[in-house]
């Protein structure tokens, strides 16, 4: 069924697990998330960004997403991801979110507190959890465009303020990942004992944001088909595994995904110039959909918890 947030976050973090949060811009993302979070038992957040918003219709994914979530016997979270404004949070919530976040981190921490505030109230006043961000990711995703200067990690004392001073019920927090396929050259560098400091001092569930992978076996098949995807790195998993008994609850991947269905779209198309039928090439894209979302929930150990 359809729940709010924060129950199913507050749980991962007191257990020690942590819950992948999948962006989704159609059926077959959504088809694929819901049914191996079914086949495993576990439970799930589905997220819209705002370029899902005006890629899809965000009414369209949420009554999508409603409806599906409605039919599976585990926790579904219907998740506003990367909310740029209260207008948009507004609108999320209208359209029936059971959780949202406000991205103020790009602002002064004054206007970060007070934007998040204002979503708060009214959130909480129609039961529905709230994330919001301090510190900046670098990387460039859907309008969320960061430079390498002004990005910045999250100070620990300041993280304990602003969760004090905002009352958000899970907090984005930036400890070395980036949006995107181009995470760096080599092995991204993350900062583990910044991340148990702020542990330390923050019991709300912690939020990942830039945790895509690049799985080696999906880069090759795709370099396989041509894609141009050489440089592309992502966080490694002994980090992702490292982050979790450290707080970390929930872990956004869209990167992966994007990764995946166009490794199947590709591998049609390219292969089979008379093939026409959508189903048969966008079918392929959500089998490995379906391979990489498996991965997920295993390295986070999500697999049962439901
Ligand atoms: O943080 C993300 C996704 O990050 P990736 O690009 O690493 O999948 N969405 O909010
Ligand atoms: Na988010
Ligand atoms: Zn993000």
């Amino acid at each position: 069924p359809l729940v709010v947030g924060k129950e199913v976050l507050d749980k991962a973090r007191r257990e020690g697990y942590a819950v992948p949060s999948f962006n989704t811009n159609n059926l077959e993302i959504t088809q694929a998330i819901l049914e191996v979070a079914e086949e495993l038992k576990a439970p799930v957040f589905i997220q819209v960004s705002d370029g899902a918003r005006k890629y899809a219709g965000m009414e369209n994914l949420a009554n999508l997403v409603k409806d599906m979530a409605s039919r599976v016997r585990v926790p579904v979270v219907l998740h506003l991801d990367h909310g740029a404004d209260f207008a948009m949070v507004m609108q999320a919530l209208r359209a029936g979110f059971t959780s949202v976040m406000i991205d103020a981190s790009h602002h002064p921490l004054e206007e970060n507190v007070r934007e998040t505030r204002k979503v708060v109230e009214a959130a909480h006043a129609v039961g529905v959890s709230v994330e919001a961000e301090l510190g900046r990711l670098q990387g460039i995703e859907d309008n969320v465009q960061v430079s390498e200067a002004e990005a910045f990690l999250t100070d620990p004392e300041e993280a304990e303020r602003f969760v004090a001073e905002t009352g958000i019920d899970y907090l984005a927090i930036a400890i070395g990942t980036s949006h995107g396929a181009y995470k760096g050259k080599g092995r991204p560098y993350i900062d583990h004992r910044r991340l148990q400091e702020i542990a330390r001092r923050v019991s709300l569930p912690l939020v990942l944001h830039g945790a895509s992978g690049v799985p080696a076996w999906l880069k090759e098949k795709l370099l396989a088909t041509g894609a141009e995807v050489k440089e592309a790195t992502g966080i490694h998993d002994e980090d992702i595994q490292k982050a979790i008994p450290n707080g970390i609850a929930k872990i956004n991947i869209d990167t992966d995904l994007r990764l995946a269905m166009t490794l199947g779209i590709r591998e049609v198309v390219v292969g089979n110039p008379r093939e026409f039928d959508p189903r048969k090439i966008i079918g392929k894209g959500r089998d490995y959909l379906k391979q990489v979302i498996r991965e997920k929930f295993q390295l986070m150990r999500t697999v049962g918890r439901a």
